[in-house]
């Protein structure tokens, strides 16, 4: 059964200006790597969605998608090869003014990161300097972003010492160790801590636990779940692990061949999804929630960047798909249209005609 009008699309999603109320309003963004002197591939398309204060949303899709690609694109944390080349990044910023994160001028970006949007990647290890100690990343990150008096490294320590008490770990044991004398997890969890240390309106984590052990995992992603209701950040929660996804995630945005092809809620994502695509991801793996059934393996790989179909770019693979799905791009459709970002929306020709097929409760 399905609560979804099989009704005509409500509209194209989100378009036009920021969003009243939006922490993020991210409009027709692009995001491209130069490949070579003449070259560039073009990894996110034409992406757009609100984010509200203190939401959490899961991008979702398999390697290569471009879910990382995106997210560093919306910090400007992208190598030296990539740039955002279309689209606004608008932010609400802590005084409550609104910016464009493309046009931020060097120092005010400087500025925008940490205070206002922090990056947690996968693998702690990498994101520390080793030779220094965790106390030092604090000291460091504490006084390279915060303007005006330097504090004394003592009232730092403390804070730090705080920081480190909110994600389970023993200050006393940390502060003082190198980023290689602690465990995968504890370093995990000193990354979001520091990450956390400016208290940014925004969280971006590129599967943060992935290599830990499940129960490592379990309780990082719990303690995040609370601290993001203490402190009221947004998160965008980058994943392959759909059961962390349906966990920590209010909704779920899928992306394909660097579009996002479906967004809603988590529960339009995991009992009603609408996408062929988002419902072959999500019967791929064991369920989540429901009856023990049967994955079902979705043969062959995401195309080539620099070879997509003219159409809709999972048609090749899609059992649903009919001629004209391989000569006519799908619009990302409007299905149910809820506030603050919660409409579920989906870009498939098929959508109304194949709606039992995809449902799963
Ligand atoms: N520095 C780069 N130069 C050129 N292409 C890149 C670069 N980084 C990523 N890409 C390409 O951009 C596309 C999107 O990659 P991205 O890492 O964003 O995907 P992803 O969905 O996050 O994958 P994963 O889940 O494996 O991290 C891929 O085709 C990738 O090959």
């Amino acid at each position: 059964m399905t609560d979804h009008p099989a009704a005509p699309a409500a509209g194209r999603a989100p378009a036009g200006g920021p969003a009243e109320g939006a922490l993020l309003s991210v409009r027709g963004v692009d995001v491209g790597y130069r490949t070579g002197r003449r070259t560039r591939v073009t990894a996110v398309r034409d992406v757009s969605f609100d984010l509200y204060p203190g939401q959490s949303m899961a991008l979702v899709g398999e390697s290569g998608c471009g879910k990382t690609t995106l997210g560093l694109g919306l910090l400007r944390l992208l190598p030296r090869t990539g740039v955002v080349s279309s689209g606004e990044i608008l932010f609400r910023r802590k005084d409550g003014r609104l910016v464009d994160v493309r046009t931020l001028a060097r120092e005010d970006l400087r500025r925008f990161r940490w205070n206002e949007a922090a990056m947690v990647f996968q693998g702690a290890m990498n994101a520390f300097n080793p030779v220094l100690r965790i106390e030092d990343h604090f000291l460091d990150t504490f006084r390279a972003h915060e303007g005006g008096r330097r504090r004394p490294r003592k009232e730092i320590l403390e804070q730090s010492a705080d920081l480190l008490t909110t994600v389970r770990l023993d200050p006393a044991r940390v502060l003082g160790s190198f980023p290689h004398e602690l465990s995968g997890g504890m370093r995990q969890r000193a990354l979001i801590a520091l990450a956390l240390a400016l208290k940014p309106q925004l969280l971006i984590l590129d599967e943060p636990t992935t290599a830990l052990d499940i129960l490592t995992q379990r309780s990082i992603v719990e303690r995040l779940a609370e601290l993001r209701d203490e402190l009221r950040f947004a998160m965008v929660f980058i994943t392959h692990d759909l059961g962390l996804a349906a966990e920590l995630a209010d909704r779920v945005g899928t992306m394909y061949a660097g579009r996002m092809i479906e967004t809603g809620t988590t529960r339009d994502i995991f009992y009603r999804a609408r996408h062929p695509y988002t419902s072959a991801l999500i019967n791929s793996v064991p369920p989540v929630a429901g009856d023990l059934t049967v994955p079902q393996s979705l043969p062959g790989g995401p195309p080539s960047l620099t070879a997509l179909p003219p159409g809709c770019s999972f048609a090749p693979r899609c059992a649903h798909a009919v001629d004209a799905c391989s000569h006519t791009r799908p619009t990302l459709d409007v299905l149910r249209t809820r506030t603050e970002g919660l409409s579920h929306a989906a870009a498939c020709l098929r959508t109304h005609e194949i709606l039992e097929g995809a449902t799963r409760d």
